[in-house]
């Protein structure tokens, strides 16, 4: 083994910087024989320099991140600081150099990926980003590495820990939103703005980093649709329950059957509570690959927090020391397909739509017509009317997503409807 250790540096000492340091520190000469040489904590940055921080030595903390990425002695950066700036910065800084980064920042990476992909290989470095997809769950490896034989179709799955959470609370126990918010928060899964999590930008995130490997191509946060989870009502999930689903929020990357584009999709959907995904409970993460020769896999486990996010930054880290000493450099960026994104109206799925209307011979055939002249074809319909007024739930099949755009405007131009109370998609059928 050898002895002159690798040079690691921490940026951010919260959630997750705190668990890296720790295991760093526990499982010291564990990391040194699978590595084949130690590794020292040679610097951590953080805000607050008087908080106290067990297991980090004093002297090793400093507020000026920007002077420890700069120092040059450096092997591996690990940024856990998230948001854009001042990561985006301190990584390329880092990369320029000397070092290899390991990141968990799904926001920075969706944003800004290809180019640090670029820097990192312009310099010659690595830039691994296990944990910032599915937390613990190993899913950029085996997508980057394990499956890179193989045509991958359709990644989906639930890949936001504080909004199964909290959607598994309100489901299960009849918790508030807010009250259920709070104790994900308090639970170190929500993101430092939690907006990031229940309005879906951070499964949006992760939906374009899994697309662009898994497809071989470039998706940017842009181009996922995105429909977060803070409209979804008790009223949902009882109009699920009598479905026989539950409502899941999740993240749907998808081949086109031609094979010339793909689509990132991120909302809240039924599912039936016979599929696996309905029972993904609390802050744990599902995610299922399609492949030609593969067929179907399953990814599960702790989707967030501290010590499973820190385990497979700890794994990147491990990978990327073994690189360092080998002198070599694990696989960059893959978008050679350069597959366009397709918008989210061709998308094809099925539909549940709870509509109040007038309750008075007609309005079914009335609204029956508007479904037909779209294309959009039902499958079942239930009508429940009191005082005049009915609503009437209606379960389609198959249809684009435009086409029941169409459908919806449409209906809310009839005299007799009188509100569309929800529209929720159906999947996993
Ligand atoms: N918490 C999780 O479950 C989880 C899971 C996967 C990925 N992540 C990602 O990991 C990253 C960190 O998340 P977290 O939950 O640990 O957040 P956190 O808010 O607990 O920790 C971030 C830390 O960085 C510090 N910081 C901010 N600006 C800094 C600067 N300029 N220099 C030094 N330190 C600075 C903050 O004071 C804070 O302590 C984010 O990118 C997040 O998306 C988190
Ligand atoms: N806020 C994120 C952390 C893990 O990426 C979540 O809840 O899934
Ligand atoms: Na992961």
């Amino acid at each position: 083994m050898r002895t002159r250790p690798l040079k690691v540096a921490l940026l951010g000492c919260g959630v997750v910087g705190s668990e890296v340091a720790r295991i760093m520190t526990t499982q010291a000469a564990d990391l040194a024989a699978r590595i084949g040489a130690p590794v020292e904590l040679a610097g951590v940055a953080v805000r607050r320099p008087d908080r106290v921080r067990e297991g980090i030595a004093p002297e090793l903390v400093t507020t000026d991140a920007t002077a420890l990425v700069k120092r040059g002695d450096l092997d591996v950066v690990v940024e856990v600081i998230g948001g854009i700036e001042p990561a985006r910065t301190l990584i390329t800084t880092a990369f320029a150099h000397g070092a290899s980064v390991v990141s968990a920042n799904k926001a920075l990476l969706a944003q800004d990926g290809a180019a640090l992909h670029a820097i990192a290989e312009e310099h010659g470095k690595d830039l691994y980003y296990e944990a910032a997809v599915a937390g613990a769950i190993p899913l950029i490896r085996p997508l980057r590495e394990s499956l890179a034989g193989d045509k991958v179709n359709r990644v989906l799955g639930i890949v936001n820990g504080t909004t199964n959470f909290i959607l598994d609370k309100m489901d299960s126990t009849g918790a508030g939103y807010q009250e259920a918010l709070d104790e994900a928060t308090a639970l170190g899964y929500a993101e430092a703005d939690p907006t990031a999590d229940v309005e879906g930008f951070d499964a949006a995130a992760k939906a374009a980093i899994l697309a662009g490997i898994a497809f071989h191509t470039r998706v940017r946060l842009d181009d996922v649709h995105r429909e977060g989870m803070t409209e979804v009502t008790a009223a949902d999930f009882a109009s699920a329950k009598e479905m026989g689903c539950t409502i899941k929020l999740l993240a749907i990357c998808e081949r086109a059957a031609d094979g010339g584009s793909v689509t990132a999709r991120v909302h809240p959907a039924m599912i039936p509570l016979t599929h696996p995904l309905a029972s993904v409970r609390g802050a744990y993460n599902a995610v299922f690959v399609e492949s030609d020769a593969a067929g179907q896999l399953m990814f599960y486990g702790p989707g967030a927090g501290g010590a499973p996010t820190a385990s497979a930054v700890l794994g990147d880290l491990v990978a990327v020391c073994r690189n360092r000493l080998g002198g070599t450099t694990g696989p960059g960026e893959s978008a050679y397909a350069a597959l366009p994104v397709s918008p989210m109206g061709e998308v094809v799925t099925r539909y549940h739509i709870s509509l109040d209307v007038a309750d008075k011979p007609g309005v079914l055939a009335q609204v029956a017509t508007v479904f037909a002249e779209h294309g959009v074809s039902i499958d079942t319909v239930r009508q429940q009317g009191k005082d005049g007024e009915a609503s009437l739930v209606v379960v389609t099949h198959r249809a684009s997503d435009a086409a029941l755009g169409g459908t919806v405007d449409a209906l809310r131009k009839l005299d007799t409807v009188r509100g569309v109370a929800s529209i929720m998609r159906v999947e996993g059928e």
